[in-house]
């Protein structure tokens, strides 16, 4: 449901690849909503779809894949009604991105300095000296050290955490409504993980912005997000406040990325096989009977719910 308070609506969204061999449903009839200023965390295991999501929302889908159903609102318009020129201005101004990879992301034969200053001289307008001191500033903002060295560094001068951080003060360079993190974690050590997310915390709160963070790791997101979303193959199988999910998980998947249940066994990805009912059913381990046909409908509402029949 769309409010005035929503920032980002995904509604009923849909994305398919398309290969030589089969079509794969990647996001599943998916619902989500961000408020501004909202922390909210989307997880789940590798391949449930969540790089799908964030490239939907940026209109970045791969030539093969194709957002087959739903919609997307963000502030008072569809992205998928925007022309490429609106949406690119959409992209950076609005919606500020922190991709995956952060070395490869960069492009390695220009200078720090060049590729962020050219965000100021191409979308402000400022001249080459107001864009070298503008870049200063953002790396100041995000707490980067040795500023002169790293914006006359190429990427592959720079360590993996401070390529990531750059691409922060990229992403934040405008001033977005929205960041939208894509696993910016994933290249770093669990020291530079929290250093991250701690300096993604404090701009969404120093800026009132609003922050979709995509990972696998609970635990850790758990702790910074106001809400979470888990997705399991597609589909949402939980939302709720990330203090609630993380202290009283209702559903078995969630119980499983938190690694509770240790003592008793959930079944591996290998046992996944084709079925009509639930889509956690082959490896759960309080599967019922009914469950290998009938999809367990929503318990709760947007805000807080679940799909399993436990309660
Ligand atoms: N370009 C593509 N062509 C075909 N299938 C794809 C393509 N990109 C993703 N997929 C498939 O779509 C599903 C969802 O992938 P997606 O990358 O969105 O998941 P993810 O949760 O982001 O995984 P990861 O954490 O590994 O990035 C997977 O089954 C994946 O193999």
């Amino acid at each position: 449901m769309y409010s005035s308070s929503t920032l980002l609506n995904v509604n009923d969204l849909s994305v398919c690849y398309r290969t030589a061999a089969r079509q794969v449903i990647a996001v599943n009839r998916l619902n989500l909503t961000v408020s501004p200023g909202e922390f909210v965390g989307v997880i789940g295991e590798s391949g449930s779809g969540k790089s799908s999501l964030a490239r939907a929302i940026l209109r970045l889908l791969p030539a093969n894949g194709k957002q087959t159903g739903g919609s997307i609102r963000f502030q008072d318009r569809r992205l998928e009604h925007l022309d490429d020129a609106a949406m690119t201005k959409v992209r950076g101004a609005h919606i500020g991105f922190v991709p995956q990879q952060p070395v490869a992301a960069l492009n390695p034969v220009r200078s720090i300095a060049s590729q962020l200053g050219e965000i100021f001289r191409l979308r402000l307008g400022v001249d080459s000296r107001q864009a070298y001191d503008m870049s200063y500033d953002i790396l100041r903002q995000v707490k980067m050290g040795d500023i002169d060295r790293v914006l006359h560094a190429y990427s592959h001068e720079l360590s993996g955490g401070m390529c990531q951080r750059v691409l922060l003060a990229m992403a934040v360079a405008l001033s977005p409504f929205l960041l939208l993190a894509d696993e910016p974690t994933t290249a770093v050590d669990a020291r530079m993980r929290g250093e991250l997310l701690d300096e993604i915390t404090r701009q969404q709160k120093d800026r009132a912005m609003a922050v979709l963070l995509i990972a696998h790791d609970l635990p850790l997101v758990g702790r910074y997000a106001d809400r979470l979303v888990v997705m399991y193959r597609g589909s949402l199988v939980e939302t709720g406040a990330a203090h609630i999910i993380y202290s009283q998980p209702k559903h078995p998947y969630t119980r499983l990325l938190l690694g509770l249940d240790r003592d008793r066994k959930f079944f591996d990805i290998e046992r996944l096989q084709d079925h009509s009912g639930c889509e956690f059913q082959p490896r759960c381990m309080y599967a019922q009977p009914s469950c290998r046909h009938e999809k367990p409908a929503w318990q709760g509402d947007e805000q807080v719910g679940w799909a399993c029949i436990l309660k």
